[in-house]
């Protein structure tokens, strides 16, 4: 069997991971775990951990190492038959480290976006709560204005994506973010891309990927996921 693929994407609050996962996971067929998804879905089942979750993102906080790694970790294990992409985990050095000793990745993807690129973006941000689609008024509008494409269900903004909460949220992200960087590089697997939009970025990562992942693999993970 070939080798499976590991990967985890890292980047600030709208630098378009979600944008970017959902691109590789079709492309390429890998499974994509988004921890903000997966804390969502936890929080509406009321399972223990997302009912202790919420009190941390209600108030904004990140949810605190132990309880993350108790939620992904396990979740990580009945994908290890999988090649997977994480985004939003590892977040902090303590998370890092405990998925560096569960497993060993191939590839770190880091978005390195403009400050003020960010803020447009996010300002522009909509979801559809129940699902986790995300809209762009300007990048990609829903068909119908402040309506979920699928469903029909009205779209919100997160409180946090608003531009008063914006700056400390971006700043925070950094100070967090830094050592996890630097552990990568110092591994020798961290890949950094930098402009203002996606749609240039996304082929230097499919081109990155290309050379990393086994092309019977890309097939072989497509056949299941289809
Ligand atoms: N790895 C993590 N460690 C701690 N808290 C986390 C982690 N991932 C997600 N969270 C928490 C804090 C976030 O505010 C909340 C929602 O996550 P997420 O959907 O990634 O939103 P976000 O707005 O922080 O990032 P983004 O805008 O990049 O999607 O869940
Ligand atoms: N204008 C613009 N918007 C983008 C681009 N890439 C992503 N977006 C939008 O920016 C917002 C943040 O992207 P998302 O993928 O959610 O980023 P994440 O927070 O890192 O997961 C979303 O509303 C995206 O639709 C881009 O290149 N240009």
């Amino acid at each position: 069997m070939s080798k499976l693929f590991r990967a985890v994407i890292l980047g600030p609050p709208g630098s378009g991971k979600g944008t970017i996962s959902e691109r590789v996971a079709s492309s390429f067929g890998l499974q994509h775990l988004s921890s903000g998804d997966f804390l969502r879905e936890n929080i509406a089942a009321k399972t223990e951990a997302g009912v202790l979750a919420k009190t941390y993102i209600e108030k904004g906080a990140l949810v605190p190492d132990h309880v993350m790694t108790r939620l992904m970790l396990p979740r990580l294990e009945e994908m290890t038959r999988h090649s997977w992409l994480l985004d939003g985990f590892p977040r902090t050095l303590a998370q890092a480290e405990v998925l560096n000793s569960a497993c060993e990745l191939d590839v770190v993807i880091s978005l390195n976006i403009p400050l003020e690129t960010l803020k447009e973006r996010l300002r522009h941000r909509w979801i559809h709560p129940a699902s986790g689609r995300v809209y762009n008024m300007c990048f990609n509008p829903p068909r119908v204005q402040g309506v979920d494409d699928i469903s029909g269900e009205p779209l919100i903004q997160h409180e946090d994506d608003k531009p008063e909460a914006l700056v400390a949220r971006l700043r925070h992200y950094k100070d967090v973010a830094k050592p996890v960087i630097d552990l990568y590089r110092a591994k020798g697997i961290l890949h950094m891309f930098s402009d203002t939009e996606t749609d240039r970025i996304w082929p230097y990562v499919s081109s990155l990927l290309s050379t990393k992942i086994p092309t019977d693999l890309a097939d072989a993970q497509r056949a299941t996921t289809h």
